[in-house]
């Protein structure tokens, strides 16, 4: 039985990868890895000019202020400390970048020009200045007014850095595919658009501008045909599909691995780890095999244009049989992260008119090698990492899966290499074939079969006779 399922699993394994590897390969034909470098390098002025807004070639030991805005509707469900915590982590996402030094600021509002008030300011600035370790300031907020970043780059003398710009650092950094590349230079050119729009764009530099945008639409036009032509080709083959979806970190990867023993990923700590949405064949224990999917990891209060450009990138997820939101249950703003997954994915479904986005949701809490407690009753606890509730999960799947897809796990009685188990094995799962005690010529034969197979399998071999 071991050696079946193998084989089962290798037939289906060489069938995805020559799917997958057949739109790839006319993508390539299309767009190389060479076109897609010269569309996102030769414009050498608006190269500059990224450079100059994005301080993006520098490596810098930063002062990390967390703005904390204490009344109003600004107000969050997080605390500045936490935000605190999650900006360090981006910070400590970059390579060689330090942080040196923190501070939590309160504020009115996040409205106002300077943004900080004069005492505030003033204490600041001598802190900044008298500390020749410091060489940037990174201000925890999604996207600081062009009039506000001069102001405070002009008190405190070094560069001003924002969440945008962050985030932007490690988006560029992580990008391997053509897909990602591209989609990140899009995001990337809305910013420059705008910084360079406040201090007077010449109409040379529009068209500039104009070109980059048009060269860069059309590249990811291309790539998302041949992505489409690829999934309408892995529903043909009716695998079953799992999107894992979650906050930034919270071991997506790390779970996909577990669950399918792929040796190739690679889980890393670190934000925004996974820029590509890649999929992976799984097995549950039934034996019916499975397509589970990667996704980016999702992060609260970023521009809406950077969060347009990775949209995208959940469709897959979208379309998914069931999707699995893995939580990070060690994280100490375990709440807050999981209502901004859940807000981002009712948003997805109402953008998209895909109506039972919520329905498919299956959450899982990671890491609970991590924790003590348990943080919800109703939530299956596991550990990508040690392997706790792995199993668990995968029955759970299991349950869920042949539910929505209106699989069956039956047994049924065959003769003995006739036609009915060629045919079976071609549209079902073959689970496993055991001689019926009683007559050696008719099989006992487990399969997972889908309920319009099972329609056509009565009408072929039972009805007929
Ligand atoms: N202790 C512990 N660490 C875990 C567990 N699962 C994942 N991790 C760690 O958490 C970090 C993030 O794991 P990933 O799988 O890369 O997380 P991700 O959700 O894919 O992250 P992004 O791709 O950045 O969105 C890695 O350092 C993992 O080793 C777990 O169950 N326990
Ligand atoms: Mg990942």
């Amino acid at each position: 039985m071991f050696i079946r399922k193998t084989q089962n699993f290798l037939k289906v394994y060489y069938k995805i990868n020559k799917f997958s590897s057949t739109p790839l390969r006319r993508a390539e034909a299309v767009l190389s890895e060479q076109s897609v470098e010269e569309i996102l390098n030769t414009d050498n002025e608006y190269n500059e000019l990224a450079n100059e807004f994005l301080h993006l070639s520098e490596k810098h030991r930063c002062i990390v202020i967390q703005p904390y805005v204490k009344w109003g509707p600004r107000k969050l469900s997080i605390t500045p400390h936490e935000q605190l915590e999650e900006a360090i982590a981006l910070i400590k996402t970059l390579p060689s970048w330090k942080v040196v030094d923190t501070v939590v600021v309160p504020l009115e509002s996040l409205e106002k020009k300077t943004l900080f008030k004069s005492g505030s300011m003033e204490k600041l600035t001598n802190m900044i200045t008298q500390n020749p370790e410091i060489t940037a300031v990174f201000i925890n907020t999604s996207n600081l007014k062009s009039i506000t970043n001069s102001i405070l780059q002009k008190n405190f003398r070094i560069p001003i850095l924002d969440r945008y710009k962050i985030v932007m650092q490690i988006l560029k950094m992580h990008a391997k595919s053509k897909y990602a590349k591209l989609q990140v230079a899009l995001a990337e050119l809305y910013f420059v658009q705008r910084k360079s729009q406040a201090s007077n764009t010449t109409e040379a530099l529009k068209l500039v501008f104009q070109n980059r945008e048009q060269k860069i639409k059309k590249a990811i036009l291309d790539l998302r045909n041949e992505r489409m032509l690829l999934r309408n080709k892995r529903r043909k083959l009716e695998y079953p599909v799992i999107a894992v979806v979650g906050y930034t970190n919270a071991g997506k990867t790390c779970l996909i691995k577990a669950l399918t023993g792929e040796e190739t990923l690679q889980p890393r700590n670190q934000l925004f780890a996974t820029l590509d949405v890649t999929v992976h064949l799984g097995m549950l224990p039934s034996g019916l095999e499975v397509l589970f999917v990667d996704t980016v990891g999702f992060l609260s209060d970023l521009p809406t244009k950077l969060i347009e450009c990775f949209v995208a990138t959940l469709e897959d997820a979208i379309l998914a049989d069931v999707i699995l939101h893995v939580e990070d249950l060690a994280s100490s703003c375990f709440d807050y992260k999981r209502d901004h997954v859940f807000k981002t994915l009712s948003d997805l479904s109402k953008e998209t008119g895909c109506k039972n986005i919520m329905d498919k949701v299956l959450n899982v809490g990671n890491k609970c090698d991590l924790v003590q407690e348990i943080k919800d009753k109703d939530l299956l606890h596991i550990s990508a990492k040690s392997g706790i509730g792995i199993e668990d999960l995968r029955f759970r799947l299991e349950k869920e899966i042949l539910k929505v897809t209106s699989r069956h796990i039956l047994t049924i009685k065959i003769p003995n290499g006739g036609d009915e188990i060629r045919w079976l094995y071609k549209n079902a799962t073959v689970v496993s074939e055991n001689a019926d005690e009683n007559d050696s010529q008719i099989m006992k034969t487990k399969v997972i079969i889908t309920d319009s197979n099972l329609k056509k399998f009565k009408h072929n071999f039972v009805n007929s006779k």
